[in-house]
């Protein structure tokens, strides 16, 4: 009995099951890889926004890490929603104590609907603790843009911006182009040296929330299963343009994807 790949997530709670640890959870799980969770606060949360935000105690996020880590490990593991600098300065030391490889550091910081997901003053923890730690950081054009002082709104903006971030100690940097104006949707991977670009059309839909948890979930539960990071990036973008075209159309504001997705 070949032994099933495990993966970590390391995020919020969304109450609406769109985005945080329950998007990452189900995506997991529909790729066939055993999730665990570490959650680092509560969200009152749907798809018209987030109504409250309830931070655990810092000690409370290292805890669960440890106690998963100690007995069942992980293949792989992303982090999410982190709010302030102390969750990312106590997840960087348990990601180091365990000597975690495989992370994906997914830098939420604004839900769709605008709140504040990341406190400003834990912008810097996140370059300076957790970005060295990463084998993939995934932000999206306006993560992107807090993280460099940047303006990236163009492909060939992105090119520059992943040069920036990479600087920072990211391994390779994922990033997600679902911002971008225009009728098409494109993601660039820099792995330091080249450039990988994967393009395809935008798909008219109000229904994106949690597009960019997903997203990188998708690529997490890959990289725990052993696929080498380009396939696992491609397989990703294939699974969350499914996720986005075959959403199940709920809620009155943004809607979650289909984490039932079907790619090959
Ligand atoms: N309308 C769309 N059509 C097709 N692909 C999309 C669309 N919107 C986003 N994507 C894809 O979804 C992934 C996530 O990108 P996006 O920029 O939406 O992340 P995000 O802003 O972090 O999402 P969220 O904040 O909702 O979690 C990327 O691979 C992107 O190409
Ligand atoms: C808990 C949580 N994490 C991430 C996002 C980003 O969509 C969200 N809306 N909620």
């Amino acid at each position: 009995m070949q032994t099933i790949a495990k993966a970590l997530t390391i995020a919020g709670s969304d109450s609406g099951g769109g985005a945080g640890i329950q998007a990452d959870l189900k995506t997991f799980h529909q790729l066939g890889v055993y999730g665990m969770s570490a959650i680092t606060a509560i969200t009152a949360q749907n798809t018209l926004g987030v109504a409250g935000v309830y931070p655990l105690p810092t000690e409370a996020v290292s805890h669960q890490m440890r106690e998963v880590l100690r007995d069942l490990g992980a293949d792989a593991a992303k982090t999410g929603m982190l709010f302030d600098a102390a969750i990312i300065k106590a997840v960087s030391e348990e990601i180091r104590t365990f000597g975690l490889k495989k992370l994906v550091v997914d830098p939420v910081m604004i839900a769709k609907g605008g709140a504040k997901l990341l406190l400003d003053e834990a912008i810097a923890a996140l370059k300076t603790d957790l970005l060295p730690l990463a084998e993939v950081v995934t932000p999206n054009l306006p993560e992107a843009e807090c993280m460099t002082g940047m303006e990236i709104r163009t492909p060939e903006e992105m090119r520059e911006g992943a040069r920036a971030i990479h600087a920072l100690g990211a391994r390779n940097v994922l990033m997600k182009g679902g911002h971008l104006e225009g009728d098409t949707v494109v993601d660039i991977l820099f792995d330091g040296t080249n450039f990988y670009e994967l393009a395809h059309e935008r798909i008219q839909t109000r229904h994106t929330h949690g597009t960019g948890c997903t997203f990188s979930a998708a690529l997490t539960a890959e990289l725990a299963k052993n696929t080498p990071l380009v396939g696992a990036v491609e397989k990703a973008n294939r699974f969350i343009f499914e996720a986005i075209k075959t959403a199940p159309q709920i809620g009155g504001g943004h809607g979650p994807t289909n984490h039932w997705a079907v790619v090959e």
